[in-house]
């Protein structure tokens, strides 16, 4: 079945477009994607999932009620969009991270991030065109009133330390209950991430994850190591 919704922008890169799933979470449970489903119930479905989307029309015909979103360029479309929030000691990574994951590049030289930045990267899931819209904030302290102001409305936070200084994974805990006060609870999506793991090899390394793994734990936090340094990038 044809994706009724408009793209916005330019195509999605091929890497961002995701048609296999996790177990449970197959194309045959997307709605959108079942052929003999009921219209009316795919475009609720549609417009559930994204407040404004699909200004459709229902058109009852001789042969059942049969649905429509017809496409209208002049009306702005709202994206499906998750806002993703990143935080941690300053010179951890946070940016190298996200300017990795967005634009596949990496810069040795330090720029401090002055309150916080954002990026937008564009997905399509099983279809349907979807955002993360990924906030880069500042680790120094004397940003971080600006920067937890962004902290509202987050679905995934993403607290980050240096693998190679443990003080930072201990300051974690603290960004991940700021972050978290401005969030109703149980609501986001909690990630650890541990940066520059090419800096650290053999036990040294080891130690710091074990570490990671059991903050991670009691976090109720994903644990995730990077290095986003030359080919070998991998986060
Ligand atoms: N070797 C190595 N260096 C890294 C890696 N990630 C980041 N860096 C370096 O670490 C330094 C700090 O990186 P940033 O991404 O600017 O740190 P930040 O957490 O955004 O810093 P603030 O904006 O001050 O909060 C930079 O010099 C990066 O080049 C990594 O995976 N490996």
């Amino acid at each position: 079945m044809r994706s009724s919704l408009v793209p916005l922008g330019p195509p999605v890169s091929q890497d961002r477009v995701i048609t296999s799933f996790p177990k449970c979470y197959t194309p045959a449970a997307c709605l959108q994607l079942r052929e003999h489903f009921h219209g009316q119930v795919s475009i609720a479905c549609q417009r559930r999932s994204t407040g404004t989307v699909g200004e459709g029309r229902t058109h009852v015909q001789d042969d059942g009620p049969k649905t429509v979103l017809e496409s209208n360029t002049h009306v702005p479309r709202r994206l499906r969009l998750s806002k993703v929030v990143v935080v941690g000691d300053l010179y951890v990574g946070k940016t190298s991270l996200i300017r990795r994951f967005c634009r596949n590049v990496f810069d040795r030289n330090y720029k401090a991030t002055i309150g916080v930045d954002f990026e937008i990267e564009r997905f399509e899931v099983a279809g349907i065109p979807y955002s993360l819209q990924i906030w880069d904030t500042a680790g120094q302290e004397k940003f971080k009133c600006i920067a937890s102001a962004y902290y509202r409305g987050a679905q995934v936070i993403i607290t980050t330390f240096d693998l190679t200084d443990l003080q930072t994974l201990d300051h974690t805990r603290q960004w991940l209950e700021d972050a978290l006060q401005e969030n109703e609870p149980g609501t986001c999506f909690l990630f650890l991430v541990g940066t520059k793991k090419d800096l650290l090899s053999g036990v040294a390394c080891e130690q710091a994850e074990v570490e990671a793994v059991r903050l991670a734990n009691e976090m109720e936090a994903e644990y995730w190591c990077s290095q986003v340094t030359g080919k070998q990038a991998h986060v």
